[in-house]
């Protein structure tokens, strides 16, 4: 219990929790140069997600070492680790009651533990494929998130992503609120060639907005990516304002917003999840981005996020640079957590190539 303790004592100071409401703000675009990792795509993952990983499966192994059978006190260790990597109280006793149902069974010796997590928890996160209809032209993204979640930065990232599948993005900085933030996107517009509708600090944002749906309309953009001020779902004067983004955006462009994603920050763990919840309440979201997955052990949350909330975790953010934003695939992010054979992994980036 003591190795334990030291093991959960290092992890936590490792951590570097922003809070919502205190961002820290990096006004400067990292380069390419800083950002890309040698290695293919999932090595990347598992490198960046290697804080949550530690959380988990070494804490697993570590309940190894001495025991032979997984008795009741390795089964309340088990339980004790997956409240520790902030998966959340509800879907670790999911894991926990399809770990007892199997001890005895598949679950034999505690080296059984970790295959059958990866499979298991896969299973759990891999939500029903939502059937492929043609995207609408251009396809609107209302990216939506607490302040300093890191909306501006995965609209930036999410620009760069699409451009590189050869699509014309339109981004509109109707974050008119962070005077930082229109300049911010403006640089990653450069980076990226993405054209970029912008007005003044202080601006109306359905303005912004309204100019951004006309602009991609005639500029026959694919994607339409629209930028918003940090809010909480508590303030109905800024949930107002989405509205009326909301409306704008439909007047011209029927069904639109198509999407809209609400952007979590990661280090935040189990209030990533409660914040997702309330947001939920009031807003339609139809996708999640996880971010700063790189720099926290909280990264299990997305485990109950996905599971409590069934809406699916789009992207995750693993890094600052402009190629640090990944699909989430549920089976990567399972095998990059609880690792694969070295095989399995060359197959994996053959698979990402
Ligand atoms: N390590 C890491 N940092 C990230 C990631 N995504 C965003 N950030 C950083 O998080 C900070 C806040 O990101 P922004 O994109 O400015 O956040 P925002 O939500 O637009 O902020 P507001 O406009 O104030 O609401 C910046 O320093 C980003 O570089 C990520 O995936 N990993």
């Amino acid at each position: 219990m003591a190795f334990l303790k030291k093991i959960f004592s290092r992890s936590d100071s490792a951590e570097t929790p922003a809070s919502p409401e205190a961002p820290q703000q990096t006004e400067a675009l990292p380069t390419e140069d800083e950002t890309v990792t040698s290695g293919g795509v999932f090595a990347r993952l598992k490198s960046r997600l290697s804080r949550t990983s530690s959380a988990l499966t070494q804490r697993i192994e570590a309940l190894v070492p001495g025991k032979t059978t997984i008795d009741d006190e390795y089964l309340d260790e088990l339980e004790e680790v997956f409240l520790s990597a902030d998966v959340g109280v509800k879907t670790t006793m999911e894991i926990m009651d399809l770990v007892r149902e199997n001890v005895g069974r598949s679950l034999k010796v505690p080296g059984d533990i970790q295959p059958f997590l990866r499979r298991e928890i896969g299973r759990m996160i891999s939500l029903p494929a939502k059937a492929e209809t043609e995207p609408a032209k251009p396809h609107v993204i209302l990216v939506i998130g607490v302040n300093g979640s890191g909306k501006t930065t995965t609209t930036g990232k999410l620009a760069h992503k699409f451009i590189g599948q050869g699509k014309k993005v339109v981004l509109a900085a109707a974050d008119t609120f962070r005077a930082a933030a229109i300049e911010q996107l403006a640089m990653w517009a450069e980076r990226t060639g993405a054209h970029i509708v912008k007005h003044q600090h202080g601006a109306d944002p359905s303005a912004v907005a309204y100019d951004a749906t006309k602009a991609a309309l005639s500029r026959h953009a694919d994607v339409l990516l629209i930028d918003t001020a940090g809010r909480l779902h508590t303030k109905s004067n800024l949930m107002d304002e989405l509205s009326k983004i909301e409306r704008v955006i439909g007047r011209d462009i029927p069904g639109a917003p198509h999407e809209t994603w609400l952007v979590l920050d990661g280090t935040t763990g189990q209030n990533a999840l409660n914040q997702a919840r309330q947001f939920l309440q009031s807003v339609k979201i139809t996708g999640f981005v996880l971010t700063k997955l790189d720099s926290t052990s909280k990264g299990g949350a997305i485990i109950g996020i996905i599971r409590e909330l069934g809406v699916p975790v789009r992207y995750i953010g693993i890094g600052e640079g402009v190629e640090d934003l990944q699909e989430f695939d549920a089976e990567s992010f399972v095998d990059a957590i609880f690792g694969v054979s070295p095989s399995a992994a060359c197959e994996k980036e053959e698979k990402h190539v």
